[in-house]
C-alpha cells in the first residue's frame, strides 16, 4: 500500500485497533472516519490516527481505495447501499463482522461482489469502543479473510498484506464454514458465559454469597458475559441457523451429563474431565495475544528491581528493537522467566549472542 486513503465506519476497538496499526505501518496513510460519537472521533484525530473526521456517508469516501466497515454486523450489512454511490473504480469494501454469511448474502443483493472482500479479525475483548483500541489487539491473531465469488486474487492478496502488515496471521475462508466453526468456538462460549452468569444472579441468596465467593474458575469462563449486548444480540440473530444447531448438540451433552451424575456413573465423568484436558492441552496458544511471536525466546532471571530495564538497556544498545517484552506466569521455567519477541529472526539471533555475553540463563523457542 503506497499512501493509501482508507475509511472507518465504526472506530470502536476493533476498527480503532487496525486504524492504529495501519497508521503504525503507512503513517502517509489518509485515515477518515465515521462514528456515532463524535468527541471520542475528535480524540482519534489529536492523537493523529484519523486526518478527516466524517460527519456521515458521502462524497469523501470517492477518494478511498479501501472502506474498513466496524459497527456491529447488522449495521454494517445496512451501509452497503448507502456507500455504493460513493465507490471509486478499484476501491475495496471490506468488513470486521464476527459473522459472515449475512454481509455476504447483502454484498450479492446490493450488487457489490466485485468490490468487497470480507474479514474477521479472531481476537479482541470483552471492552469495546476506541478508547480500548490498542496497536497490539490483533497482532499474532488469526485475521479470517472471506472472498466472494467474484473476488479477484489481487483483492484477496491486498487484504492478505493488509492483515499481515498489523501483525495478524491471515487465513482464507469460506465464508459459512467461518460462521459453523465460529457458532462453536466464539458464538456459544459467548452464550454459555451469560447464561451462567444470570444462573448464578438468579440462584443467589440475599447476601449474594454466589457474587461475593465466584472464583478463579468461574470468573476464567464468565469474562466474555461483560461484552457489549448489542454486538453479541446482532452476532447471534445473523448466525442463529449454526448457533442452534450447535447449542442443540450441547444441551444434549449436557442432559447426558446429568443423566449420569444422577447414577452415580464415575467412569463416565471422569472420562468427561480426562477427554477434556487431553484435547484442551493440545491446543496451541502461539496465536493468542501480542507477546506471542514467530521470533521469541525465554530468559530465566532472578527477581530483582531494575532486571527488566538492565536487559533492555543491553538490547537497546546494539539497536536491537524488542517487539514485546512479558513476564511468564506460568513459572514452567522456575522462577522469573521473561518473554522477549523480535520483529524478525536477525534481531532475535542477535539478542541472542548479546544476552549470551552477559550470561544471561536463555531458553529458546
Ligand atoms: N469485540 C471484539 O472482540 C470483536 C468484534 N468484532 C466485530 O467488530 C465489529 C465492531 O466491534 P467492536 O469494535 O468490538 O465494537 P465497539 O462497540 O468497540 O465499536 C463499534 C463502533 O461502531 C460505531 N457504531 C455503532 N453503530 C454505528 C452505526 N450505526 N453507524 C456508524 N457507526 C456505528 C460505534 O460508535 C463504535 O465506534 C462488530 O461487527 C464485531 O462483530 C470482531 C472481532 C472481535
Ligand atoms: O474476549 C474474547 O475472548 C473474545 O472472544 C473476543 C472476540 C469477540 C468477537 C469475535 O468475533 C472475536 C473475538
Amino acid at each position: 500500500m503506497s499512501e493509501p486513503s482508507i475509511a472507518f465506519i465504526g472506530l470502536g476497538l476493533i476498527g480503532g485497533s487496525i486504524a492504529k496499526g495501519i497508521k503504525r505501518e503507512h503513517p502517509k496513510s489518509k485515515i477518515m472516519a465515521y462514528m456515532r460519537s463524535k468527541s471520542k472521533l475528535l480524540k482519534a484525530q489529536e492523537e493523529g490516527i484519523v486526518d478527516v473526521v466524517l460527519d456521515g456517508i458521502g462524497e469523501e469516501l470517492k477518494e478511498c481505495d479501501l472502506i474498513f466497515l466496524c459497527a456491529p454486523v447488522e449495521y454494517n450489512a445496512n451501509y452497503l447501499e448507502q456507500i455504493k454511490p460513493y465507490l471509486k473504480s478499484g476501491a475495496i469494501i471490506t468488513d470486521v463482522g464476527s459473522t459472515k454469511t449475512d454481509i455476504h448474502e447483502a454484498v450479492i443483493r446490493a450488487g457489490l461482489e466485485h468490490c468487497f472482500v470480507g474479514g474477521h479479525p479472531m481476537a479482541g475483548s470483552e471492552k469495546t469502543g476506541y478508547e480500548n483500541s490498542s496497536v497490539h489487539l490483533l497482532e499474532n491473531a488469526y485475521y479470517i479473510i472471506t472472498p466472494t465469488a467474484l473476488s479477484s486474487e489481487d483483492q484477496v492478496n491486498h487484504m492478505v498484506d493488509m492483515g499481515k502488515s498489523i501483525g495478524s496471521i491471515p487465513l482464507v475462508m469460506d465464508y459459512k464454514e467461518h460462521d459453523f466453526v465460529t457458532a462453536a468456538i466464539s458464538h456459544l462460549p459467548h452464550i454459555v458465559a451469560s447464561s451462567m452468569v444470570n444462573l448464578v444472579k438468579d440462584s443467589d441468596n440475599s447476601q449474594e454469597l454466589m457474587r461475593r465467593l465466584s472464583a478463579g474458575g468461574f470468573k476464567d469462563i464468565t469474562r466474555i458475559a461483560s461484552s457489549s449486548p448489542e454486538m453479541w444480540e446482532q452476532i447471534c440473530m445473523t448466525n442463529s441457523n449454526n448457533l442452534s444447531l450447535i447449542l442443540k448438540r450441547y444441551i444434549d451433552s449436557l442432559n447426558d451429563i446429568l443423566k449420569v451424575l444422577e447414577a452415580k456413573d464415575n467412569q463416565y465423568i471422569y472420562q468427561l474431565f480426562e477427554t477434556s484436558r487431553d484435547y484442551r492441552n493440545s491446543f496451541s496458544e502461539k496465536a493468542t495475544g501480542p507477546i506471542e511471536s514467530d521470533y521469541f525466546f525465554t530468559v530465566n532471571m532472578a527477581d530483582e528491581v531494575g532486571a527488566i530495564s538492565t536487559l533492555a538497556v543491553i538490547l537497546a544498545s546494539k539497536g536491537i528493537s524488542i517487539k514485546n517484552i512479558g513476564i511468564n506466569h506460568n513459572r514452567e521455567h522456575g522462577e522469573g522467566t521473561l518473554r522477549i519477541a523480535f520483529y524478525d529472526k536477525e534481531s532475535m539471533d542477535n539478542a541472542w549472542k548479546q544476552l549470551e555475553k552477559y550470561h544471561y540463563d536463555l531458553i529458546p523457542n
